[in-house]
């Protein structure tokens, strides 16, 4: 039995500080293994333990940070239920006999060749690597990309009980509502995407990210196909499985483009993965996965953000007196506060990771986080971008940068809302000077980076079913989908929807109503229509045509 044994000392020191919050014990880390004779190269064998193993003679905390990617860099910093089933699952394979092999040759560079060997072959765009063919599959909420697909697309968002959560007696009420919701949102949200050239750029973007993508892993010895699967647009994501069914890829690497997780978005994308691998022959015997739940906290996301910001601040007069303001899009604050969501946390800790980075160059500006995009009147995280920005401009700041910190691709909500509604109210209010960093796109930096997490979470890919005899008997192995979900609002708990009734104009004095008990009424009241035939949505001529 050999014993490895690495220190703390090669840890950043705020790396060093999430990690002691870890449940991980990483005073020292130690892993056991079997035959010190066989440490040689190979990763990637099938149902060989999830142990990232790129052991390097020097430890730098570079290195360091490949061999332990995935679960000493990435995971310490996610929410302390997945750091401690991902740490139980992990060392649970470290306890494990299997002999195994590791290299204690790899650079920095070229940490794939313990994945994959010389053998590695492109066939006539099948992409194999030592008989398995892999996968990255880019989850992304998606977009109308005409006018006529607006309600539609608003229908399929609002029909996920991810984003309105109904108490569970009136689930079936979940479509009619979607329905009333999409339709009478609609005129508002066209007006939005006509503003922006008629339809959301996000297909178009998330498609260059995959082709990027594609190329980067090429460029790093790994042949994938990338796919992407839309949450309620086009390609919607059972579209991009039947594509990976198709290619018959074995090997699947789930990487939601959201950089910090949220129930509502790749929370929402994960649990359809869930549902449509629970269904799929193919999928659950003959395909492994895993799946990358956020990565905000990547340096190379963070280089990258931190360029952006570098660049735009100097196309101000007076580039020191600029606040930095972190604009989010929202959740409801229920999905934090009774749902756990983690999303505010992570969303917290990049933004000080990002003003890390800045303090290291030497820009210490000022800065501030807010959440935009809110919908109805209920209570969402707070501050409201609308809000803090009067608030700033009353206090006397004239320059503001907006740094579009929770998506990657421009879109409605960088283009409309930030550029156009939020300048607006900038100016008006009294900042004189306004300026935008533009969303990371195909950012070189940052599509790298992309392609790094990807290949350090091969070796993950469906290990952590096979130690378990209770994953093994589902068909969503441990440690991804399935398991990511039972940490993140496993309860799936009841939570007040995002849009209560009086935003479509029932009554005015429903503005001081309670938001789930406005909600209950109008599920109350929808209901005996379709029970009855009679009640408002039939005086107003909107029931016929919910039923078409
Ligand atoms: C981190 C990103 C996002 C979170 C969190 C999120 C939560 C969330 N969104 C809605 C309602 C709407 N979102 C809409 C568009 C939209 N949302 C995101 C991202 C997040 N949403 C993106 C990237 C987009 C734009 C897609 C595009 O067309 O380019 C819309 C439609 C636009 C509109 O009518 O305003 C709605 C509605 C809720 C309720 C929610 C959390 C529960
Ligand atoms: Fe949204």
């Amino acid at each position: 039995m050999g014993v490895l044994t690495f220190s703390l000392h090669s840890f950043t020191v705020p790396q060093r500080e999430r990690l002691s919050s870890s449940n991980l014990s990483i005073s020292q880390c130690v892993i056991k293994m079997g035959n010190p004779e066989m440490i040689y190269s190979n990763l990637f064998l099938k149902n060989s333990p999830p142990l990232r193993l790129h052991l390097r003679k020097q430890c730098t905390s570079h290195g360091f940070h490949l061999f332990c990617g995935a679960q000493m860099e990435a995971f310490p910093s996610l929410h302390p239920l997945k750091r401690q089933s991902v740490a139980n699952s992990s060392l649970r394979r470290f306890d494990q006999p299997r002999p195994f092999h590791i290299t204690t040759s790899q650079s920095y560079s070229s940490p794939l060749k313990a994945v994959i060997n010389s053998e590695t072959q492109e066939t006539s765009n099948e992409l194999i690597v030592e008989n398995e063919k892999i996968g990255v599959l880019l989850l992304n909420l998606g977009g109308p990309e005409t006018l006529e697909d607006v309600q539609p697309f608003l229908f399929n968002l609002f029909a996920d009980p991810d984003i309105i959560r109904l108490p569970r007696l009136f689930r079936f009420l979940q479509n009619p509502l979607a329905t009333f919701i999409s339709i009478s949102r609609a005129p508002k949200s066209k007006e939005g995407y006509a503003s922006i050239g008629g339809g959301s750029p996000l297909r178009k973007i998330t498609d260059a990210q995959a082709e990027e993508l594609k190329k980067s892993l090429i460029e790093k010895d790994i042949p994938a196909k990338v796919y992407v699967g839309m949450r309620y647009w086009h390609p919607f994501t059972e579209e991009a499985i039947e594509l990976i069914k198709r290619d018959q890829i074995t090997k699947l690497v789930v990487l939601p483009l959201y950089p910090q997780f949220s129930i509502s978005t790749s929370g929402s994308s994960l649990r359809l993965l869930e549902n449509i691998f629970r269904e799929d022959e193919y999928l659950a015997t003959k395909m492994q996965h895993t799946v990358i739940p956020s990565w905000y906290q990547r340096k190379g996301y963070i280089i990258a953000n931190a360029n952006l910001i570098e660049m735009e601040l100097q196309k101000f007069k007076f580039p020191d007196e600029v606040m930095i303001f972190f604009s989010a899009h929202g959740v409801p604050l229920a999905y934090v506060e009774e749902a756990g969501d983690p999303y505010k946390a992570e969303m917290e800790e990049c933004v000080d990771l990002i003003m890390e980075e800045l303090e290291h160059r030497h820009i210490s500006n000022s800065y501030t986080l807010a959440y935009q995009s809110r919908v109805g009147p209920i209570e969402w995280l707070k501050p409201y971008t609308d809000q803090t920005i009067v608030d700033l401009a009353q206090r006397g700041i004239k320059s503001l940068l907006a740094v579009p910190i929770s998506f990657v691709s421009e879109h409605i909500e960088t283009l409309e809302e930030i550029d156009v509604e939020y300048k607006e109210l900038a100016l008006k209010s009294g900042i004189q000077e306004w300026g935008r960093v533009p969303a990371l796109g195909c950012e070189p930096n940052f599509i790298s980076d992309l392609a790094n997490a990807v290949i350090e979470s091969l070796p993950y890919v469906g290990a952590m079913a096979v130690s378990d005899l209770k994953a093994r008997q589902s068909l969503v192995p441990l440690g991804s989908v399935e398991e990511l979900l039972a940490v993140y609002d496993g309860k799936r708990a009841e939570m007040p929807p995002p849009v209560t009734v009086w935003e479509w104009g029932w009554t005015m004095s429903a503005e001081t109503w309670n938001g789930r008990s406005a909600m209950i009424i109008f599920l109350i009241l929808l209901f005996l229509e379709v029970v009855t035939d009679e009640g408002l949505l039939h005086q107003f001529g909107v029931f016929p045509y919910l039923r078409r």
